[in-house]
């Protein structure tokens, strides 16, 4: 592009709600102004000071009328070296062209909630919405965060950083055809930028094949119901999860091992819906799990390695009300709660206080509450976290009953002998990046390593457990 070239993208606000705010505002604005003009014109005597008054009084009206009027049309400008966002008077932003990694169109069915003009100027994580609609979206995917001056959802806070933007063009096609070039294969995050503390080539050298895959076992003949592709995380600069694919079948139960800080809890939230992967799909029950709107996200029970649960609620309490917020009808609520605190062993405790419980207990109410639904998928954030031996035993049975009623069970641990016995697959994360993954005892052929798995996994992931050096 030359270098006085500029191409504009404008953004016109077709929202019947602004388009009606904008016809309520303006003619009450026009009316007030009137009547203190009247006022003016009766008190005032006649005049230059008169006169002058009156050209103040329509300087403000056309200023006020402007103002609104920059928030119905805006425009984003591409120059030589930057993308210029500008969303009417809410929003300015400058993106030097070689931070951006991607544009795509996308099709948000929620995002938060617009203020009185129907606009969206908000972060949410390291994600900024620009929108003044819900059509013509577009998202800019950066190499690496840049700072944006934007609150941030729940808080007051003026700015921060984000990695991605939505916004909207009148023309999304013509954006992306003239971003596309600039962008060329970027869509990864810019092999420049500092990345890791890896020695080049680790986790590649000790990668395994998968043999549940490779020797056709019976659970790769299906579908699996959960399939993570090229998923990537980073913080800032930091890759916490890098290119990680493979596969969860239905009837499995599948271990997630890695040291402290391998990557694993970033893996699951990504999985869960809570963390927005950098790069790459999690398709769950064949959907793409970050796809605006998607249900799947309601198949899938998740227990965080820390419960999420109001103290002050006792268990059955909380039942019901996860119960009300999935839409579940009441009796198949009370029914279902019923289950779930005898085969978690709580019914003495249903009605008392989550405050009066021990760790454990905390995690099997926070186990009850994935298992509400009924889910397909169930993923564990660290298993063995709080629970003594025999309540670790009765949480192993139910486990199994699970997969032998034909769920996905995704498990994390470090504990290696639970993996071990519990899992039908297992793999292996080490400083983010997967290294091996597959069936214990074909991982230690192949590895030609003794002793089952925690002599395999101290080899494959050397001496050193720390991800951040
Ligand atoms: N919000 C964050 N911001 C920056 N870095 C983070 C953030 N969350 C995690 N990390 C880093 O990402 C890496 C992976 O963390 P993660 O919590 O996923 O590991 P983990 O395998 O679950 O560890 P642990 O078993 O100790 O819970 C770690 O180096 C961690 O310091």
């Amino acid at each position: 592009m030359p270098r006085d070239n500029k191409e504009i993208f404008t953004n016109s606000k077709k929202s019947t709600q602004l388009r009606q705010f904008m016809f309520g505002v303006i003619p009450i604005i026009f009316i007030e102004l009137f009547i203190v003009g009247i006022g003016i014109f009766l008190l005032m005597p006649k005049g230059w000071p008169l006169y002058l008054a009156i050209a103040a009084l329509l300087s403000v009206y056309f200023y006020a009328v402007g103002s609104l009027r920059s928030m119905l049309q805006s425009a984003h400008v591409l120059t030589e070296g930057e993308l210029l966002l500008r969303l009417g008077s809410r929003f300015k932003g400058r993106i030097p062209l070689p931070l951006v990694a991607g544009v795509e169109r996308a099709s948000p069915v929620s995002f938060p909630k617009p203020d009185i003009a129907g606009i969206t100027v908000v972060r949410d994580g390291d994600l900024l919405y620009c929108l003044s609609r819900a059509s013509d979206v577009i998202r800019i995917t950066l190499t690496k965060q840049i700072m944006v001056k934007a609150p941030t959802v729940g808080s007051r806070s003026k700015q921060g950083l984000v990695r991605e933007i939505l916004i909207n063009v009148d023309d999304p096609e013509r954006f992306i055809e003239k971003l596309t070039p600039i962008t060329g294969s970027k869509q990864q995050p810019d092999p420049g930028v500092p990345r890791n503390n890896i020695a080049p080539g680790v986790g590649e050298e000790r990668m395994l094949v998968d043999p549940a895959v490779k020797t056709g076992a019976p659970e790769a003949n299906g579908t699996p119901n959960l399939e993570l592709k090229n998923l990537t995380r980073y913080y800032g600069d930091y890759p916490a999860v890098q290119d990680l694919s493979l596969q969860v079948f239905p009837g499995e139960i599948f271990g997630f091992l890695g040291a402290n800080g391998a990557g694993k809890t970033t893996t699951i939230k990504m999985i869960t819906g809570l963390l927005r992967p950098t790069a790459g799909t999690v398709l769950a029950l064949g959907e793409d799990l970050w796809k605006p709107g998607t249900a799947v996200r309601r198949r899938i029970g998740y227990v965080p390695d820390t419960p999420l649960i109001y103290e002050r609620l006792t268990a059955r309490e909380h039942l019901t009300m996860a119960g009300c917020l999935y839409n579940l009808p009441q009796d198949r609520i009370r029914k279902r709660a019923e289950e779930l605190l005898a085969i978690l062993n709580l019914q003495d405790w249903a009605d008392q206080m989550i405050a009066t419980y021990s760790l454990g207990m905390q995690r099997k109410v926070s186990l009850a509450l994935a298992l509400l639904t009924d889910p397909e998928i169930i993923i564990v954030d660290e298993l063995t976290n709080a629970f003594d031996a025999p309540t670790l035993a009765d949480i192993k049975e139910i486990l199994i009953g699970l997969k032998n009623e034909g769920k996905t069970v995704f498990l994390s641990t470090h504990v290696m002998d639970v993996a071990e016995k519990l899992c039908d697959r297992v793999s292996i994360i080490h400083r983010g990046r997967l290294i091996a993954s597959g069936k214990v005892e074909e991982l230690c052929r192949a590895a030609e390593v003794d002793g089952g798995l925690e002599p395999l996994f101290l080899r494959l992931t050397g001496s050193q457990t720390k991800a951040r050096g």
